[in-house]
């Protein structure tokens, strides 16, 4: 990819060489026209209150494929400071035939690369045409994963980062393969960026759309409960909402149904060309994960695997 790329360009075509990126799109738009052959049901959530925490499931069934699949995915909102993880997941495939488990796989991987490739196809179809800078919200796994995907696919003149802990944002910058500013606040670090990933915990609004430039793109990846926020109500009014799926955002996410913002499209209509992208308008990619996109990257990793063995 990097071979690809002219400064200053950014490379949208070269994404689809990019495996990952082309099968997440490809089952993406799939999901979008509904049809029999695939099947997701809203991710089940058992909520552990003494905690803090979540178990996620996310079974899919791929016909076309045969690819049979569910993720387990234990979620918790933590003391800052904490050394426990936020996200722990685990993939099982199976033999769709027999019903054997064929793998048995960790999902940290998994879970936290087909998520950046995910908010990596909103950014090629809805960011600025000449976008410059890459503000990332949060320091964490996601963002680490955001910025390899974006970096690789596009190219920036310059890529923020903000963190509750200034000590983190340091410590992310110094780990990055390229230059990233560490900015004092969240209104410093959005300031003229084209494009924002906000991947943090937060359960209340960081992000206000009184400082997003017009026409920027957001994708949204933290805020996975229906009262937990990363958004505030005006961003979610201003901007063009796109999903990953509409049944998801409706049960799931806090800055879909608090905000009362209409979702435009899914990103999968956006693939098939049955809704419009919006790329002049400020617009927000609202992520929140599906069973699908477990379900192609594992086949991607045991595939791989297995012409290996
Ligand atoms: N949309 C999707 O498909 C997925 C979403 N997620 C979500 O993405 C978010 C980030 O996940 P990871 O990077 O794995 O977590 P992480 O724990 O590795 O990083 C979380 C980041 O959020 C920051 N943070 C925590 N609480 C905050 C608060 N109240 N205000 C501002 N910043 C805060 C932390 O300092 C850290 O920088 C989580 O909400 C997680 O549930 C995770 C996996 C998939
Ligand atoms: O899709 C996923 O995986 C997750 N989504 C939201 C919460 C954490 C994991």
């Amino acid at each position: 990819l990097k071979r690809c790329r002219k400064k200053g360009e950014v490379s949208v075509t070269h994404l689809k060489r990019y495996s990952l990126i082309s099968r997440l799109e490809a089952v993406m738009g799939e999901f979008s026209q509904r049809g029999a052959g695939l099947v997701q049901p809203v991710r089940s959530v058992v909520p552990l209150q003494k905690h803090g925490g979540f178990l996620g499931l996310m079974p899919a069934y791929l016909a076309h494929e045969d690819i049979l699949c569910t993720k387990m995915v234990a979620f918790y909102q933590r003391e800052q400071g904490s050394s426990l993880p936020t996200t722990q997941a685990t993939v099982l495939l199976f033999d769709p035939v027999s019903g054997v488990v064929s793998a048995v796989m960790d999902g940290e991987v998994i879970t936290a690369r087909r998520t950046a490739a995910v908010s990596a196809i909103s950014a090629k179809l809805l960011m600025p045409r000449h976008a410059e800078i890459l503000c990332l919200l949060g320091s964490g796994h996601q963002a680490v994963s955001h910025y390899e995907v974006f970096t690789q696919a596009f190219t920036f003149k310059e890529v923020r980062v903000w963190s509750r802990s200034k000590e983190r944002a340091e410590e992310f910058a110094r780990a990055a393969g390229g230059p990233v500013t560490v900015c004092p606040s969240v209104k410093e670090a959005v300031e003229g960026a084209d494009v924002i990933v906000t991947a943090t915990n937060a359960s209340e609004p960081l992000l206000f759309g009184k400082w997003v430039k017009s026409g920027a793109h957001v994708a949204a990846v933290g805020a996975c409960r229906p009262d937990w926020r990363e958004l505030d109500d005006d961003l979610m009014r201003d901007a063009v909402v796109y999903v990953d799926s509409r049944e998801g955002a409706a049960a799931e996410s806090g800055d879909v149904i608090l905000s009362g913002a209409e979702v435009f499209a899914e990103l999968g209509e956006m693939i098939n060309g049955s809704m419009p992208a919006q790329r002049d308008k400020t617009t927000v990619f609202k992520s929140l994960g599906m069973g699908i996109q477990d379900a192609v990257s594992a086949k991607l990793v045991y595939d791989k695997w297995k012409s290996q063995q």
